[in-house]
């Protein structure tokens, strides 16, 4: 038997010149990208849980991407009459807790049978999955919840709240619906014959709580002391369209829904010549843990930060105050390796509800180190724009924009001015300029 190599005839037989062509052709290749990475833009959008970020990445989809699908519309419209349900089953658990007598609550009150209602509604049953055409987010509504519940009963067995975000996954046992309905019926014990009601009467029966009673007011201004989503009373005061089970959600609507970021998303859109690469992550703690894996070739951080959270605490760990946390992720991530040159821009988010809250919410109570005027809203902007832009200790520029994410007039010229300014750096960067 011989073992001589066969000599290949022509150069489409020779294995090593394919392997060589398709070297070649890698190279290339990626020789290509690298061109295209000097007009690429790649913008990672940070922040604790709930400031704003999907938000501000809407805003960016409305003005780049031609706005939202309808299939975004429906899902939407399902999570927000999920949200309104629960959030106004949260103000009658609420209430009672805080010792806040309801109108609903006195003898014959017209109100009463309002609050049966919402008592009696099933948030999860009422939605429609067909019209939605997906149950992913509805997921999402009872994961947002389960892992918080689980977070609390490990902080309450071991007082280690962060380890508690690690696991992954949840469990549909402990969402915040079957929690808030458990701590309901200890509150109002029922029938155990329950009376069934449509969508229309439960949207009904929101109105007239949030309108007429002066209880559920009381504690909606509480709302500071427990967690509440950021645009539970845009929900109430439009819940009646939410009853329809086919609504379409506006653009607004959406702006203001909320969907808990689970992982991190990209989104590319093109600004005159220039792609931008939007990097979008969820904010919780036990989100973070993921970031790391995206912070290569980042030009520009855009840290979300929510003012208006100053006298508010984290829905993963109720010992610790918002602001608090902002800061101390910020700081990390500001003056980490990573990011030694990497601009910042720093949204001062939520400024609408900031503005409202400083009025009767004093920061002094919070921060006793501000000095600034009481309820002031420009002296107490300054003081967390001065003490965010002191945690900085590299040379890198901090560049501070105070935003309203859910407000698209305003935002267009926000994010405008940014995508400019990444466009200008790079070319000054690049010698151009
Ligand atoms: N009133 C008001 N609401 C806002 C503003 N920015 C965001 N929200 C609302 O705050 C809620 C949370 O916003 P998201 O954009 O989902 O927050 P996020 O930072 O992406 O949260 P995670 O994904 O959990 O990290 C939503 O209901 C938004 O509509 C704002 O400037 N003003
Ligand atoms: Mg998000």
């Amino acid at each position: 038997m011989g073992c001589t190599a066969s000599v290949p005839s022509n150069e489409e037989d020779d294995p090593f010149l394919q392997d060589k062509h398709i070297n070649d052709q890698i190279e290339q290749s990626l020789r290509m990208t690298k061109g295209n990475d000097r007009n690429e833009f790649k913008l990672f959008l940070l922040g604790t849980g709930e400031s704003g970020k999907s938000t501000v990445l809407k805003q960016m989809k409305l003005l780049h991407k031609g706005g939202f699908t309808s299939q975004e519309r429906v899902q939407y419209a399902q999570v927000i009459w999920c949200d309104l349900i629960q959030s106004m089953k949260i103000l009658l658990v609420q209430s009672s807790r805080l010792g806040i007598a309801l109108d609903s609550d006195t003898e014959g009150s017209p109100l009463a049978p309002f609050k049966q209602a919402v008592l009696n509604a099933n948030a999860l049953q009422l939605v429609n999955m067909g019209a939605a055409g997906s149950s992913d987010y509805l997921s999402d509504y009872v994961i947002k919840y389960g892992e918080r519940n689980r977070a609390k009963s490990r902080l309450n067995e071991t007082g280690a709240p962060d380890n508690a975000f690690l696991k992954e996954g949840s469990n549909e046992q402990d969402s915040t619906e079957t929690v808030v309905n458990e701590e309901l019926m200890e509150i109002y014990p029922m029938s155990e014959q329950k009376q069934i009601y449509t969508r229309h009467e439960v949207a009904e029966a929101v109105s007239k709580l949030w309108s007429l009673d002066s209880g559920i007011k009381k504690c909606f201004e509480k709302s500071h002391e427990f967690q509440l989503e950021s645009s539970a009373s845009y929900y109430f005061d439009n819940c009646m369209k939410f009853a329809d089970p086919n609504y379409k959600c506006s653009d607004l609507d959406i702006l203001k829904g909320r969907i808990k970021t689970s992982g991190i998303t990209e989104t590319d859109f093109m600004v005159n010549l220039f792609k931008f690469k939007i990097l979008d992550a969820g904010g919780q703690r036990s989100e973070r843990k993921k970031w790391i894996h995206c912070f290569e070739n980042i030009t520009a951080i855009m840290f979300v930060l929510a003012v208006s959270e100053y006298d508010q605490t984290l829905f993963e760990d109720e010992r610790v105050n918002r602001m608090h946390e902002s800061i101390v992720l910020f700081n990390a991530l500001c003056n980490s390796k990573w990011f030694i040159n990497t601009p910042f821009i720093l949204f001062l988010n939520k400024i609408d509800i900031f503005e409202q809250k400083i009025a009767r919410s004093p920061l002094k109570k919070y921060f006793p180190d501000y000095d600034g005027k009481p309820n002031d809203v420009e002296d107490a902007l300054k003081f967390f724009e001065t003490n965010f832009l002191k945690l900085n200790k590299t040379n890198k520029p901090i560049y501070v924009h105070r935003t309203c994410a859910t407000d698209t007039k305003s935002m267009k010229f926000v994010l405008s001015a940014v995508t400019d300014l990444i466009v200008q750096r790079n070319l000054k960067n690049s010698g151009i300029l």
